[in-house]
């Protein structure tokens, strides 16, 4: 059964490419008969293939935020100097989800998906579609730095240059149980109906829930504190009371998602681990590292910690930690202030600089 959900087609979201890399069996033993990726471009390749830049998204994200907020002509990722490759992850919506996808992985039989799995269908894609071997950055926020990071430990030849924002590379339990607060928040909603929704709409409670844990944590005490929501401007929505602005931005967002998409990416999230690829081992996994890493964290983040990216950085050879400020916490990866992008482009257009 295919659930239409309006907040995943190109009219929301811009436009995007389906890519089919057939069947794709997964590191959880699950298997995707035909997995399609949704990948939005921006510029082009050169002919020696070697301006790539790969942003993989984040929870709940899609390529529409790089696009609107961090791509464009003199800014780091450049589409006139750069071929920027935006390839939604696994079950976000837009590439093959639990709500988009018929037959014997629909809705609450979509199989697990790990980290490792998008990493390898985006390598492939990279490779089979645009003949792409070495990327020249691979930068990514949140949930993107945990593939970022996968990026660089699992295809060490083919990353010269990352870039994970607001990420670790192996998940920490404390965030492991943010995320399963986020998860229980939707599937406690009886309309979740054990995955079988008929309608995201269905499950609108859990869906509130799960954005309001998202204000507890996903911004910052500051950010409530000195009452910067009051100063977002988003178009064609308003608000004057902290509630309103609850309501109308974040509950609204996130009502809007398909639930069983944001279980998938949560399941994903909460195993983020490079030691994977080293028998659990981290030391060793974060030093087969051999590209030239800024570690870039969120200095009020408050799951994804500087404490927790600074001990990774201090694993990873040719890494430097550069923390971003920002009042929003996790969520200043939206770009509510010129100075966090301002802060975000002279880290990117110096490390693009670098030679590896
Ligand atoms: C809002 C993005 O958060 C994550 C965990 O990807």
């Amino acid at each position: 059964m295919v659930l239409q959900n309006p907040f995943y087609t190109p009219e929301v979201q811009g436009a995007y490419e389906l890519h089919s890399l057939g069947r794709f069996e997964l590191e959880e033993g699950g298997v995707i008969p035909d997995l399609q990726l949704a990948v939005a471009t921006y510029g082009q390749l050169n002919e020696a293939k070697d301006n790539a830049i790969l942003i993989p998204t984040w929870f709940s994200g899609t390529h529409q935020t790089w696009e609107q907020v961090y791509i464009g002509s003199g800014r780091a990722l450049d589409p006139e100097k750069y071929f920027i490759v935006v390839i939604n992850q696994i079950g976000n919506g837009l590439s093959t989800s639990p709500h988009n996808t018929d037959g014997e992985i629909a809705m609450s039989r979509f199989p697990h998906v790990r980290i490792g799995d998008d990493v390898r269908a985006q390598e492939q894609l990279l490779r089979e579609v645009f003949g792409i071997e070495q990327l020249a950055l691979v930068v990514g926020g949140s949930m993107g730095a945990q593939q970022t990071w996968e990026w660089a430990v699992r295809f060490p030849d083919k990353v010269l240059r990352a870039a994970p924002v607001a990420g670790t590379a192996q998940n920490t339990p404390h965030d492991f149980l943010f995320t399963k607060t986020l998860m229980d928040a939707i599937t406690s909603d009886p309309g979740w109906n054990g995955g079988e929704y008929a309608d995201h709409a269905d499950v609108l409670a859990g869906l509130t829930r799960h954005a309001d844990i998202w204000a507890v944590l996903g911004l910052s005490t500051e950010f409530w504190k000195t009452e910067f929501w009051r100063n977002i401007e988003l178009p064609d929505v308003t608000w004057d009371t902290f509630e309103e602005f609850s309501e109308r931005f974040l509950s609204a967002v996130f009502t809007a998602m398909d639930p069983n998409a944001l279980l998938a990416m949560g399941w994903k999230w909460q195993r983020g681990d490079v030691a994977r690829n080293t028998d659990g081992d981290l030391v060793a996994a974060l030093g087969r590292v051999t590209a030239k890493v800024f570690v870039m964290p969120h200095d009020e983040d408050m799951f994804f910690p500087v404490r927790d990216a600074e001990a990774e950085q201090k694993l990873t050879p040719n890494s430097e930690l550069r923390v971003l400020h920002t009042i929003a916490g996790h969520f200043g990866l939206f770009g509510f202030e010129e100075s966090y992008l301002a802060e975000v482009d002279d880290n990117l257009k110096e490390l693009l600089a670098s030679e590896v």
